[in-house]
């Protein structure tokens, strides 16, 4: 398509003469001298840019000024450019490469999220142009001021106000990260860079299991100039210590992470699923000699001269506890005490997660750090028992003696030798007989999954007892770290299980005593002020109890007595109410029969009057009599709360 033709046609007349008078200029002769250089496709485009160039010219002519002076000038402008873009590239490479420290960091490890929390943090970041918003969920126990994103409602009734927290996801400001990127800033006076990078991999682990197939992953690049990274790795050190200043009175709590993040195996099994304030020692009320001797056990343990003592006598560097009793008496309760008197993250397992495998648990163990506390809870009920279809001796030898002494309860005691005999066989063919008949049901149950179209060796699944030892003892189990394995039934656990050297030490956990019942009862209504802090709860409520309600007031403001918190003054208050609760708790206990009610129970008693110990003492008998009854009947219906 000929444009100059095209164009003239278009264009009115003084611009066709225009680019007739030009088309002898210099310009035009260069154009067209460069123009098959760049190929016949060109062509329209030049020419269309002398039509520009021609237009143009004519009305700087009229100035005195050359066009063909002002395109040299531009090409002139754009090489400059070009060669310094060259320059600055090649100057910034180099002094990257000889005079700059850099660090990576993975966003599949901690030093990330330590790095995030500090960035999001620093003010220059904050009021950055180009930031990240991140959704941020602060657990319960973090010390922020939260008053501002409470409104209060009065109730129907209007006699009273309460906190209403409907506004607060609203309210509560996102977390600002830098975005992807480079930014700078300063540490200690020193320019550092930060380039924040993603890129998508391909999971060819989660491809073949049809999972997702691609992955994002981050990588933070943190530059300093000098030959040494030591800055940056100060600058780590300080966002990990500032990561972990509100840790100290914190224990840390870790379980399996999802399916996915397990893949990866080690540390990236586990997440963080709390951070919660240490749970003093003095709260758990158990045996005072069992508390000091797991205590000093512990302590032991974990001495740093311990390790060369068990390599020297060539003993495997670990400690197992056994916590055994009913449910609700304190044994997640003291693994956890325990984890925050040694200052140790604590990492629970629950054999009861469906979606555990061996495979799993090999890889958590593996990815234990050195010191720490492992929470092996309910491990009675984990599936350890094998399939009945290949029953151990040690199985077998279990049901013979579960159907024994079955029969033996069954039957009076035998008094004569023959007697004896004759009892003797009846025991092993009704061992046998028991044997044979959980054999067949183990058969029909498979039949049966097999006519439903479930898996037939589904019920092999789930953690073994081989699986577990494994994990256990074997090469996985990080040497140096404290296990707790807790159970409600110690009589259903396999010997080898809790063989010394695996259990070293058990404690019994049983429900309460009237010893139990009066200290949980002291703790509960115990003087609750620290320096720095509001009390929650006050003696003044105590003297005013009798009162059927709660007083609105009390939701929201803590009653502070007259004249504030005077030092003597409140030596005096504590001392007198201390004593009068030590009172009540002492009739109260004396109302609670031994071993019946568990603590966790009485708590839940408690709880229900938190304010208010001489009405939990008027409502305490009522309340035993209808849990007794409840207990005797095996109903589920709670009528006395
Ligand atoms: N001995 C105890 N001293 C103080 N509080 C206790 C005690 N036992 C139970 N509690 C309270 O009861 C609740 C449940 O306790 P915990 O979870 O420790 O019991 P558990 O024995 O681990 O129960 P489970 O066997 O069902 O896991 C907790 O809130 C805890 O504070």
């Amino acid at each position: 398509m000929d444009f100059t033709s095209l164009i003239r046609d278009a264009l009115p007349t003084f611009a066709s003469n225009i680019t007739q008078d030009r088309s002898n200029s210099s310009t035009h002769r260069i154009v067209e001298t460069l123009s098959p250089l760049f190929g016949t496709q060109f062509n329209p485009l030049f020419k269309l840019f002398m039509i520009f160039y021609d237009l143009a010219g004519s009305r700087l002519s009229r100035f005195g000024l050359d066009p063909a002076f002002i395109l040299t000038i531009f090409g002139f402008a754009w090489a400059l450019n070009r060669i310094w873009a060259q320059i600055y590239v090649a100057v910034c490479g180099a002094i990257r490469s000889y005079f700059t420290s850099n660090i990576q960091i993975s966003s599949n490890d901690e030093i990330f999220n330590h790095m995030m929390k500090y960035l999001s943090s620093q003010p220059s970041m904050v009021n950055s142009r180009f930031l990240t918003a991140e959704t941020w969920t602060r657990s319960a126990w973090e010390d922020v001021d939260e008053s501002d994103l409470l409104t209060t409602k009065i109730s129907a009734d209007g006699s009273g106000i309460f906190l209403n927290f409907s506004n607060q996801e609203a309210k509560a400001p996102p977390r600002f990260t830098p975005a992807l990127g480079s930014h700078s800033f300063y540490f200690e006076g020193r320019w550092f860079k930060l380039h924040r990078k993603q890129e998508t991999l391909y999971d060819e682990a989660s491809a073949n299991r049809g999972g997702a197939q691609y992955k994002d992953k981050e990588t933070l690049v943190l530059s300093c100039y000098g030959r040494s990274p030591k800055p940056i790795k100060a600058l780590l050190q300080h966002a990990k210590e500032q990561y972990y200043a509100d840790h100290n009175a914190k224990t840390i709590v870790k379980r399996p992470g999802t399916h996915n993040m397990r893949r990866f195996g080690g540390r990236h099994s586990w997440q963080t699923v709390a951070n919660r304030p240490v749970r003093p020692m003095k709260t758990v009320v158990l045996d005072a000699k069992q508390k000091i001797q797991v205590l000093s056990d512990m302590n032991e343990y974990l001495h740093p001269a311990t390790p060369k003592w068990y390599a020297n006598r060539g003993i495997p560097l670990r400690r197992g506890f056994l916590f055994h009793g009913p449910p609700g008496t304190g044994k997640t309760s003291l693994s956890f005490a325990l984890a925050g008197v040694f200052g140790l993250d604590i990492y629970v397992i629950s054999l009861l997660d469906p979606s555990l495998t061996e495979e799993d648990l090999s890889s958590l163990f593996n990815g234990l750090p050195r010191r720490c506390v492992v929470l092996l809870e309910d491990i009675d009920t984990a599936g350890l028992a094998r399939p009945p279809d290949d029953l151990s001796p040690l199985a077998e030898t279990d049901l013979l003696l579960a159907s024994s002494s079955a029969s033996t309860n069954a039957t009076t005691t035998p008094t004569t030798k023959e007697d004896r005999t004759a009892s003797e066989k009846d025991k092993s063919c009704s061992s046998e007989v028991n044997v044979e008949v959980t054999k067949q049901i183990a058969e029909i149950a498979r039949g049966l999954r097999r006519l439903m179209g479930g898996d037939p060796g589904a019920e092999k699944k789930g953690i073994s007892l081989s699986g577990l030892l494994n994990a256990i003892d074997g090469v996985a189990s990080h040497e140096g770290r404290v296990l707790i394995m807790t159970t409600n039934k110690p009589e259903n656990l396999d010997t080898a299980l809790i063989r010394p050297g695996r259990v070293d030490l058990q404690v019994a956990f049983t429900n309460a005593t009237q010893e139990q019942a009066k200290e949980l009862f002291e703790r509960m209504y115990e003087y609750d002020f620290h320096p720095g802090s509001t009390p929650k709860t006050t003696f003044a409520s105590i003297q005013e109890e009798g009162i059927s309600t709660v007083d609105p007031s009390e939701l929201t403001t803590p009653t502070i007595p007259a004249g504030g918190y005077g030092q003597e003054e409140k030596t005096e208050e504590k001392r007198t109410s201390t004593k009068e609760i030590s009172d009540i708790a002492a009739q109260f206990a004396s109302k609670i029969p031994p071993g019946v009610f568990s603590p966790a129970e009485l708590q839940g008693f408690l709880l229900k009057r938190k304010k208010t110990p001489r009405k939990a003492l008027q409502e305490v008998g009522a309340w035993v009599e209808a849990m007794v009854e409840q207990k005797r009947s095996g109903g589920r219906v709670i009528t006395v709360q």
